[in-house]
Protein backbone atom coordinates (compact mmCIF):
# COMPACT_ATOMS: atom_id res chain seq x y z
CA UNK A 1 0.00 0.00 0.00
CA UNK A 2 1.32 3.40 -0.97
CA UNK A 3 0.58 5.91 2.25
CA UNK A 4 1.19 8.85 0.20
CA UNK A 5 -1.84 8.30 -2.21
CA UNK A 6 -4.00 8.78 0.98
CA UNK A 7 -2.37 12.22 1.83
CA UNK A 8 -3.69 15.20 0.08
CA UNK A 9 -2.04 18.91 -0.32
CA UNK A 10 -3.96 21.92 0.52
CA UNK A 11 -2.18 25.36 -0.51
CA UNK A 12 -2.22 28.50 1.98
CA UNK A 13 -3.69 26.92 4.96
CA UNK A 14 -3.86 27.33 7.75
CA UNK A 15 -1.60 30.62 6.79
CA UNK A 16 -0.82 32.05 3.28
CA UNK A 17 2.47 29.71 2.15
CA UNK A 18 1.96 26.75 3.90
CA UNK A 19 1.23 23.55 2.24
CA UNK A 20 -0.90 21.28 4.40
CA UNK A 21 -0.35 17.71 4.37
CA UNK A 22 -4.06 16.36 4.64
CA UNK A 23 -4.27 12.81 6.65
CA UNK A 24 -8.17 12.54 6.46
CA UNK A 25 -8.56 10.95 3.34
CA UNK A 26 -6.23 8.02 4.95
CA UNK A 27 -8.36 7.85 8.41
CA UNK A 28 -11.63 7.88 6.44
CA UNK A 29 -10.48 4.45 4.36
CA UNK A 30 -10.45 1.39 6.55
CA UNK A 31 -7.46 -0.37 4.49
CA UNK A 32 -5.20 2.43 5.13
CA UNK A 33 -6.26 3.37 8.23
CA UNK A 34 -5.21 0.03 9.67
CA UNK A 35 -1.99 -0.48 7.35
CA UNK A 36 -0.92 2.89 8.42
CA UNK A 37 -1.32 1.98 12.40
CA UNK A 38 -0.35 -1.54 11.79
CA UNK A 39 3.08 -0.40 9.67
CA UNK A 40 3.90 2.06 12.66
CA UNK A 41 3.75 -0.38 15.27
CA UNK A 42 5.66 -2.61 13.19
CA UNK A 43 8.52 -0.08 13.17
CA UNK A 44 8.49 0.42 17.27
CA UNK A 45 11.91 -0.69 19.48
CA UNK A 46 11.97 -4.88 19.51
CA UNK A 47 14.28 -5.30 21.97
CA UNK A 48 11.93 -3.42 25.28
CA UNK A 49 8.74 -3.07 26.63
CA UNK A 50 6.73 -0.09 25.60
CA UNK A 51 4.96 1.09 28.59
CA UNK A 52 2.82 4.13 27.02
CA UNK A 53 2.00 6.03 23.86
CA UNK A 54 1.61 9.30 23.76
CA UNK A 55 -0.66 10.78 20.94
CA UNK A 56 -0.53 14.56 20.59
CA UNK A 57 -3.40 16.71 20.07
CA UNK A 58 -5.36 16.32 18.42
CA UNK A 59 -4.19 14.20 14.71
CA UNK A 60 -1.58 12.53 17.01
CA UNK A 61 -4.76 10.88 19.26
CA UNK A 62 -5.96 8.44 16.04
CA UNK A 63 -3.53 6.69 15.55
CA UNK A 64 -1.36 6.41 18.72
CA UNK A 65 -4.42 4.84 20.67
CA UNK A 66 -3.92 2.16 17.92
CA UNK A 67 -0.51 1.76 18.60
CA UNK A 68 -1.15 1.29 21.96
CA UNK A 69 -3.38 -1.32 21.56
CA UNK A 70 -1.09 -3.02 18.95
CA UNK A 71 1.67 -2.78 21.58
CA UNK A 72 -0.10 -3.64 24.93
CA UNK A 73 0.84 -0.29 25.70
CA UNK A 74 -1.03 2.29 27.94
CA UNK A 75 -1.59 5.24 25.69
CA UNK A 76 -1.64 9.33 26.91
CA UNK A 77 -3.18 12.13 25.69
CA UNK A 78 -0.45 15.47 25.70
CA UNK A 79 -3.36 18.27 25.18
CA UNK A 80 -2.86 21.50 24.42
CA UNK A 81 -3.59 24.15 26.98
CA UNK A 82 -6.11 24.22 29.60
CA UNK A 83 -7.90 20.69 28.30
CA UNK A 84 -6.54 18.26 30.87
CA UNK A 85 -8.54 17.83 34.37
CA UNK A 86 -5.64 17.06 36.89
CA UNK A 87 -2.24 18.49 37.52
CA UNK A 88 0.04 19.00 34.81
CA UNK A 89 3.28 20.19 33.65
CA UNK A 90 3.25 22.73 30.50
CA UNK A 91 5.79 23.69 27.66
CA UNK A 92 5.66 26.44 25.79
CA UNK A 93 6.56 25.71 21.77
CA UNK A 94 6.85 26.55 18.50
CA UNK A 95 5.66 24.72 15.25
CA UNK A 96 5.41 25.35 11.40
CA UNK A 97 2.72 27.73 11.45
CA UNK A 98 2.61 29.09 15.26
CA UNK A 99 3.10 28.54 19.22
CA UNK A 100 1.30 27.24 21.65
CA UNK A 101 1.40 25.79 25.30
CA UNK A 102 1.27 21.67 25.50
CA UNK A 103 0.47 19.96 28.51
CA UNK A 104 0.58 16.27 30.31
CA UNK A 105 -0.71 15.23 33.17
CA UNK A 106 1.85 14.65 36.14
CA UNK A 107 1.05 11.44 37.04
CA UNK A 108 0.96 10.08 33.22
CA UNK A 109 4.71 8.95 33.41
CA UNK A 110 6.35 6.89 35.91
CA UNK A 111 9.81 7.19 36.47
CA UNK A 112 11.60 4.62 34.41
CA UNK A 113 8.93 4.15 31.80
CA UNK A 114 9.94 3.63 27.87
CA UNK A 115 7.57 5.74 25.93
CA UNK A 116 6.65 5.95 22.16
CA UNK A 117 5.62 9.35 21.10
CA UNK A 118 3.05 9.48 18.18
CA UNK A 119 1.86 12.46 15.91
CA UNK A 120 0.82 12.79 11.86
CA UNK A 121 3.48 14.78 11.25
CA UNK A 122 7.06 15.64 11.92
CA UNK A 123 7.37 19.16 10.65
CA UNK A 124 9.87 21.77 12.48
CA UNK A 125 9.67 19.66 15.30
CA UNK A 126 8.83 22.03 17.91
CA UNK A 127 5.42 20.40 18.72
CA UNK A 128 7.56 16.72 19.49
CA UNK A 129 10.69 18.33 20.95
CA UNK A 130 7.86 19.92 23.57
CA UNK A 131 6.81 16.75 24.11
CA UNK A 132 10.29 14.71 24.36
CA UNK A 133 11.25 17.44 27.28
CA UNK A 134 8.26 16.81 29.23
CA UNK A 135 8.57 12.91 29.24
CA UNK A 136 11.55 13.58 30.60
CA UNK A 137 10.39 16.28 32.95
CA UNK A 138 8.13 13.29 34.49
CA UNK A 139 11.32 10.95 34.79
CA UNK A 140 10.49 8.88 31.15
CA UNK A 141 12.60 7.42 28.83
CA UNK A 142 11.85 8.43 25.26
CA UNK A 143 12.76 5.50 23.13
CA UNK A 144 11.13 6.25 19.65
CA UNK A 145 9.30 9.55 18.09
CA UNK A 146 7.85 8.13 15.41
CA UNK A 147 5.13 9.96 12.34
CA UNK A 148 3.01 8.85 9.88
CA UNK A 149 5.26 11.51 7.11
CA UNK A 150 7.70 13.67 7.87
CA UNK A 151 8.62 17.14 5.87
CA UNK A 152 12.17 16.56 5.88
CA UNK A 153 13.57 19.82 4.39
CA UNK A 154 12.48 21.71 7.51
CA UNK A 155 15.23 19.41 9.35
CA UNK A 156 12.94 18.32 12.33
CA UNK A 157 14.69 15.26 13.33
CA UNK A 158 17.68 17.45 14.21
CA UNK A 159 16.01 18.70 16.92
CA UNK A 160 15.08 15.66 18.78
CA UNK A 161 17.49 13.55 20.88
CA UNK A 162 15.39 10.26 20.19
CA UNK A 163 15.37 7.48 17.74
CA UNK A 164 13.45 9.08 14.83
CA UNK A 165 11.31 6.60 12.24
CA UNK A 166 8.35 7.52 9.59
CA UNK A 167 6.62 6.00 7.12
CA UNK A 168 6.71 8.66 4.51
CA UNK A 169 9.73 11.14 3.79
CA UNK A 170 8.54 14.77 1.84
CA UNK A 171 12.02 15.81 0.33
O1 LIG B 1 6.87 19.81 13.68
P1 LIG B 1 6.02 21.01 13.97
O2 LIG B 1 6.42 22.22 13.15
O3 LIG B 1 5.99 21.31 15.43
O4 LIG B 1 4.53 20.69 13.50
C1 LIG B 1 3.91 19.46 13.70
C2 LIG B 1 2.62 19.58 14.44
O5 LIG B 1 1.68 20.43 13.75
C3 LIG B 1 0.42 19.78 13.66
O6 LIG B 1 -0.38 20.00 14.78
P2 LIG B 1 -1.38 21.21 15.02
O7 LIG B 1 -0.79 22.07 16.11
O8 LIG B 1 -1.72 21.89 13.73
O9 LIG B 1 -2.62 20.52 15.69
P3 LIG B 1 -3.82 19.57 15.22
O10 LIG B 1 -3.26 18.17 15.17
O11 LIG B 1 -4.81 19.72 16.32
O12 LIG B 1 -4.32 20.03 13.86
C4 LIG B 1 0.80 18.31 13.59
O13 LIG B 1 -0.30 17.48 13.91
C5 LIG B 1 1.92 18.25 14.58
O14 LIG B 1 1.46 18.09 15.91
N1 LIG C 1 2.65 21.35 6.49
C1 LIG C 1 1.95 20.76 7.46
N2 LIG C 1 0.88 19.98 7.17
C2 LIG C 1 0.16 19.38 8.16
N3 LIG C 1 0.46 19.50 9.44
C3 LIG C 1 1.51 20.26 9.78
N4 LIG C 1 2.03 20.57 10.97
C4 LIG C 1 3.08 21.39 10.76
N5 LIG C 1 3.27 21.62 9.46
C5 LIG C 1 2.29 20.92 8.82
Amino acid sequence: MNLEDYIRDIADFPKPGILFKDITPLLSNHDALVGCANMLAELSPKNMKIDKVIGIESRGFIIGAMIAERLGAGFVPVRKKGKLPYQVKSKDYGLEYGHDTLEIHIDAIKKGEHVLIHDDVLATGGTADAVCKLVEDLGGIVVQCNFIMELDFLNGRNRLNAPVSALVTYE
